[in-house]
Parts: structure tokens; C-alpha cells; sequence
């Protein structure tokens, strides 16, 4: 059984071991750190923040995609279709997971749909899983313009995003070594996950 402990803002940073050996972060294979979660978790924000932190390259897969692809992420659904983007999504991650080099990569919040994704996140880095409520999910969206780049949000209502949420976390906590409830500000969860994960990748 994998375990994926909580911890959270103001809380005492622990992490258990999903295979018990004490192997989770092992050099040769899972060197990165991703971070998930939904829409408005912070993935972008606190993933900048945790690469100063923790010295490592920072990846946001969203801005790569967007330049690559020379087009918006509203641009590219609507020239491909969901379908498009997740095939860009899925490709990169692939390239990142081969990478050599460390890295922070912050993730658009529907990788973790494909089985081949949750996958890689898992064997190739050690998954944090940015947890906040939805009810504060649909406040921070709606009052920063999150509809600027998230064709999806721009689509759902409140219900359907809140369906599409309830769907989601579950494939979030399946492939997630860590729970943060990332309620505090961004500077405390890169510093309170930089100790955590300094801590994995030591042992
Ligand atoms: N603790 C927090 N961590 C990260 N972002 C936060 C936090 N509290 C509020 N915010 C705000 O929430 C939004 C998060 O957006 P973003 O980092 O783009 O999320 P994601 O990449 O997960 O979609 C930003 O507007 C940020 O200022
Ligand atoms: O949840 C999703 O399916 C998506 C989340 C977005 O990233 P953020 O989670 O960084 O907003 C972006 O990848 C795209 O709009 C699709
Ligand atoms: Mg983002």
C-alpha cells in the first residue's frame, strides 16, 4: 500500500515512505520533484519558489507547452482540442522524466489523466500533491482572472468544475508521496517543502 502522509501549513513536515525501504529518492531514478493538484493549487507559484530553494532548475510544463506549441493554452485547445493538448502534455512529460538534471517541474493540473503520466510522475520523481479545498480553489480562480489561460475553467460552471475537482483528487492522492494543504502563503510551502524533501533526498 502506498502512503502518502499529510502535511500541511504550520504543520510538522513529514513524509512517509510509499515503498518502506527508504529508496524513495533514489539517484538514478526518481531525482525530480512534481507538483500536482488542481487548477489555483499553486503549482506554479510555489514550484518557482521551491526551485530557489531547493537550487534546482524549475520547469512550469504549462509555460513549455505554450512555447513550444507558439500559441496560447486556450489557442491550442481550441486549434486540437483537449485531445492536442493532452498529447503535447504527455510528450513532455515523457522528456522531462528522462532528463538527467534535477528538476522542479510544476504540472498543469490534468496530468495526472493519463495512466502513462501517473506513471512516470511516480518513477521518475518523488509527487507532491498541493491540496486545498475547492470552495478556496474557486475563490482564488475566480477573483485572479484564472480564466485568462484555463480554457477549462472558462467552460465549467461552479458544479462542473466542483465534479471535475472530486474526479480528479483522487488520481492526485495515487500518485502523491506527500500531502501539502497549501493554505499559508507560497513563500511558507516552498520553505516548509524544501526541508521535507531536502530530508528524502539525503537518505
Ligand atoms: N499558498 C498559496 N500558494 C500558491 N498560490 C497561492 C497561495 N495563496 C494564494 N495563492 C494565489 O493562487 C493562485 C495560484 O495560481 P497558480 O500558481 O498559477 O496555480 P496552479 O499552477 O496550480 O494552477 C495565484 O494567483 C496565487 O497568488
Ligand atoms: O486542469 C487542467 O486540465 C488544466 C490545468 C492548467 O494548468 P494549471 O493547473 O496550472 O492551471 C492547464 O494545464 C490547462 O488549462 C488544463
Ligand atoms: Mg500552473
Amino acid at each position: 500500500m502506498r502512503d502518502a502522509s499529510p502535511v500541511g501549513s504550520g504543520g510538522d513536515a513529514r513524509a512517509s515512505d510509499r515503498q518502506g525501504d527508504g529508496n524513495r529518492a533514489d539517484a538514478r531514478g526518481r531525482r525530480h520533484v512534481y507538483l500536482v493538484g488542481f487548477m489555483g493549487a499553486g503549482k506554479s507559484t510555489v514550484g518557482r519558489l521551491l526551485a530557489r530553494e531547493l537550487g534546482r532548475r524549475w520547469v512550469d510544463m504549462d509555460t513549455e507547452i505554450v512555447r513550444e506549441a507558439r500559441r496560447s493554452i486556450a489557442a491550442i485547445f481550441a486549434a486540437e482540442g483537449e485531445e492536442g493538448f493532452r498529447r503535447r502534455e504527455a510528450e513532455l512529460l515523457a522528456r522531462l522524466a528522462e532528463e538527467e538534471t534535477p528538476l522542479v517541474v510544476s504540472t498543469g493540473g490534468g496530468v495526472v489523466l493519463r495512466p502513462e503520466n501517473r506513471e512516470r510522475l511516480r518513477a521518475s520523481g518523488i509527487v507532491v500533491y498541493l491540496e486545498v479545498p475547492f470552495s478556496n480553489l474557486w475563490k482564488r480562480l475566480s477573483e485572479s482572472g484564472g480564466h485568462s489561460d484555463r480554457p477549462l475553467f472558462s467552460l465549467d460552471d461552479e458544479a462542473s468544475l466542483r465534479e471535475r475537482f472530486r474526479t480528479r483528487e483522487a488520481l492526485y492522492r495515487e500518485v502523491a508521496d506527500l500531502v501539502y494543504a497549501n493554505l499559508d502563503t507560497p513563500e511558507r510551502a516552498a520553505a516548509d517543502l524544501a526541508r521535507t524533501l531536502k530530508g528524502f533526498f539525503c537518505r
